[in-house]
């Protein structure tokens, strides 16, 4: 079943791998992307942004410098905030973004991430009536101000204060130290004119913790700081270099009570303060984030794997046997190792991004009605999830960008701009050992759960299980019975590893800790418990994803996510093998069947990435491009980077020059 990339003039090797393709890569990205009117939207929005002439870019991003690139990224950002608002779905914007202006950041960035969603669902309905509808028509730009210099993690010690004043019914906003500075927020520095800030909520000199308000920091009118207000960008970073990051100091600056956002904690003007149903809904804009970075985390892994197996498909170097030509890099065995699981890692990730996003909708629709109760799930789930996939992502960017040789390392691959983005996911939204240690708490409870007997939610229903003997290697030739071998293996490693960690922290805490230095004690292997939860939730949810596809794409899918749990499992042998439930010859076994899958997948490693349907543009890598004409291409980018405009360069005229002369005529 031929590959619908085939093209004319492609590179012949690129179109040799399409034309063995065994499956029908329009439906496996339908499935991907939900339907094939989805599918269709998509490749129409790519074609209409490459056609649009305010989208065009006179010289990659990688040539320009930042101030150059922010101004470009801001340029587009407002084509797409006017002329394409209305062309596209609120569910489409993320795509359009990512094709327009690329994935380092736009001035808008924090306005749709954050600034939105706290207001959408911590503003009271007469604060929500007044300013969102200016957000969403972008009269105004905001953001998410939470992390100080000195504070990110522990939000209870942020220094920021909101005190509020009984006599004139406002609060006043200080930063009282320079550490309490707020640093980091994206789009602060010098596009946002509101921020929600996070502050110590103080009542009558009772701190009763961290609450946000909003804030105007900059005139509508002139973009000026307002008086009190110091705030600018903090510098160039690994990536994210068009997000102008910023810091911010408030020196007792007023705002009127009711720009609390009192949807859920409220402060009536005598200073009276009602707590909210849920003690930790101020944060739900970082949960918010957390439920969809999954999958845009995912999206950026499609993308390397994408580059990595076109690139290995066209580059030919050295020979497996003598005689014959090259060889085509991708078959070389290592090099299949090295990406085949980023292949199959990344549709886990975007397969799992879409379950946790559905699921956060539900969560959202609880709490509107009034119900928390699904959140805690929510939390323990987007916490282990952000942590396990923006490392994974991490790594898998890294083994892509490698498996490219020195044209991986140059920036004509896009790959390591892709992994300076994706590795920052490690460290916003919580960084990943602090967010594993949330998803450890559930589980701590889960386990006392599971031994009262108590109901389970879904996401920790195995923790209720009983083992039995890991049937791995004894199922025959039946894929569908291995598959839920190694799926019962993973649930009781999981469980096993939940049970351990819980034991440990009890024996400490009977040795005479308490409770808080006993988790310090046992973090190590509570963070390896959640790692191990969240991986088996991918699992389970690759596999929810096979059993409903259609039979058309149900065989691939079967490959992949075979290659999928064989992968993981020798990835996390030690866990399997620790307590004895599987043995050393079924890691043998496991790694046999890892070995196969690279052969079986071969012939359809550049239709899996093909499905992932990323236009050129939107890869932005000369390495990756659909139709593999990578040297040419690799030659006229590097004619572009400013070094070239001049044979001779000033640095060369002024210093090199005049040192070799110099060193001559010592002579
Ligand atoms: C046009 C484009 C459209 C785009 C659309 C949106 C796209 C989104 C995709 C975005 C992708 C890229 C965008 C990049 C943007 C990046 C921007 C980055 C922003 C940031 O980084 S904002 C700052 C984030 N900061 C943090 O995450 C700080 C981490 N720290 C914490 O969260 C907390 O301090 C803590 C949880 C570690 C500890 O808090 P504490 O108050 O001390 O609580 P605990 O005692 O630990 O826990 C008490 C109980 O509360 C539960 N809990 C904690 N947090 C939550 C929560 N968020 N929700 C629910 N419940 C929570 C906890 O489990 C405890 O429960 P228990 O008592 O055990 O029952
Ligand atoms: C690209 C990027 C964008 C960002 N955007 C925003 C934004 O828009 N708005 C915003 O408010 N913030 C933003 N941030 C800030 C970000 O949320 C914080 O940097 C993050 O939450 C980590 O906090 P920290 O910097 O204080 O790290 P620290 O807490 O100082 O962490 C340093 C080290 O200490 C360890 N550590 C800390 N506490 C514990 C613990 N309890 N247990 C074990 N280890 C611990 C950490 O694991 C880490 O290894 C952004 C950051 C980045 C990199």
């Amino acid at each position: 079943m031929p590959n619908r990339c085939i093209r004319p003039g492609d590179n012949p090797d690129l179109t040799k791998e399409r034309e063995t393709c065994t499956f029908d890569t329009d439906e496996l990205a339908a499935n991907l992307y939900g339907s094939r009117r989805n599918l269709e939207r998509r490749r129409e929005i790519s074609q209409k942004v490459s056609a649009d002439p305010d989208f065009a870019d006179p010289i990659p991003h990688e040539f320009l410098s930042r101030e150059k690139a922010v101004d470009a990224t801001a340029k587009k950002s407002k084509v797409i905030f006017q002329k394409w608002k209305n062309l596209v779905k609120p569910e489409e914007m993320p795509h359009l973004v990512n094709e327009a202006v690329g994935i380092q950041g736009f001035p808008l960035a924090l306005h749709h991430a954050m600034f939105l969603p706290s207001l959408n669902s911590q503003a009271d309905d007469d604060l929500a009536a007044e300013i969102l509808p200016r957000a969403k028509a972008y009269e105004i730009i905001g953001t998410y101000a939470q992390t100080e210099m000195g504070h990110g993690t522990n939000l209870r010690e942020l220094e920021t204060t909101a005190t509020y004043d009984k006599t004139t019914q406002e609060f006043v906003i200080n930063t009282p130290t320079r550490k309490a500075m707020k640093w980091w927020p994206g789009n602060l520095g010098k596009m946002s004119n509101y921020a929600v800030v996070c502050c110590q909520l103080i009542i009558d000199g009772k701190n009763l913790g961290p609450h946000n308000f909003l804030v105007q920091l900059r005139c509508e009118k002139t973009h000026e700081p307002l008086p009190g207000i110091t705030v600018g960008d903090i510098g160039p970073k690994i990536a994210y270099n068009t997000t102008d990051n910023g810091f911010l100091a408030l020196d007792n600056v007023r705002i009127p009570r009711r720009q609390m956002l009192m949807k859920h904690a409220k402060v009536s003007p005598d200073g009276t303060y009602t707590p909210p149903i849920h003690a930790k809904l101020n944060y739900g804009a970082m949960v918010h984030v957390r439920a969809h970075m999954i999958y845009s985390h995912g999206h950026l892994l499609a993308r390397a794997a994408a580059v990595a197996t076109r690139y290995s498909a066209v580059r030919r170097q050295g020979r497996i046997e003598n005689g014959g030509p090259e060889v085509q890099i991708l078959d070389y065995q290592t090099q299949q190792h090295r990406i085949f699981p980023q292949i199959a890692r990344a549709y886990a990730i975007l397969f799992a991004g879409q379950e946790v996003r559905d699921q956060y909708a539900k969560t959202l629709e609880g709490i509107a009605n009034g119900q928390a109760d699904l959140l805690p799930d929510l939390h323990a789930l987007t916490s282990g999830l952000k942590s396990v996939v923006t490392f994974m992502g991490g790594l898998g960017i890294e083994q892509c960008r490698m498996s490219c040789g020195g044209h991986g390392y140059s920036d004509a691959s896009g790959l390591p701009k892709l992994y300076g983005v994706q590795i920052g996911g490690c460290t916003y939204e919580g960084e990943n050992m602090v967010m594993l240690q949330q998803t450890a708490r559930y589980l701590m409870k889960g386990v006392k759960w599971a031994e009262q007997g108590k109901s389970l939610s879904p996401s920790i229903a195995y923790l209720g299980k009983k083992s039995g003997k890991s049937l791995i290697g004894l199922k025959g030739g039946d894929i569908t019975r291995e598959h839920e071998a190694i799926l019962e293996t993973l649930e009781h490693t999981a469980r096993r590893l939940a049970i351990d960690a819980s034991q440990l922290w009890e024996k400490r805490i009977k040795g005479g800790e308490c409770k808080e230095r006993a988790w310090n004690g046992v973090t190590v292997e509570m963070n390896r418990a959640s790692r191990v939860y969240t991986r088996l939730f991918m699992a389970r949810s690759f596999h929810r994803r096979l059993l409903s596809s259609p039979s058309s794409i149900r065989s691939v899918l079967s490959d992949l996510f075979s290659l999928y749990l064989h992968y993981e499992c020798v990835d996390m042998a030690q866990h399997l093998l620790e307590d004895g439930h599987c043995n050393g010859g079924q890691i043998q076994y496991l790694k046999k069947r890892l070995y196969e899958d690279l052969t079986t997948l071969r012939p359809n490693a550049v239709s899996l990435v093909d499905s992932f349907e990323i236009s050129d543009r939107e890869l932005n890598s000369v390495l990756g491009r659909r139709d593999g004409n990578v040297y040419e291409a690799l030659f006229q980018w590097a004619k572009q980077s400013e070094l070239n405009y001049t044979d001779v360069l000033p640095a060369v005229k002024n210093y090199m020059m005049p040192m070799m002369e110099e060193n001559r005529s010592k002579l």
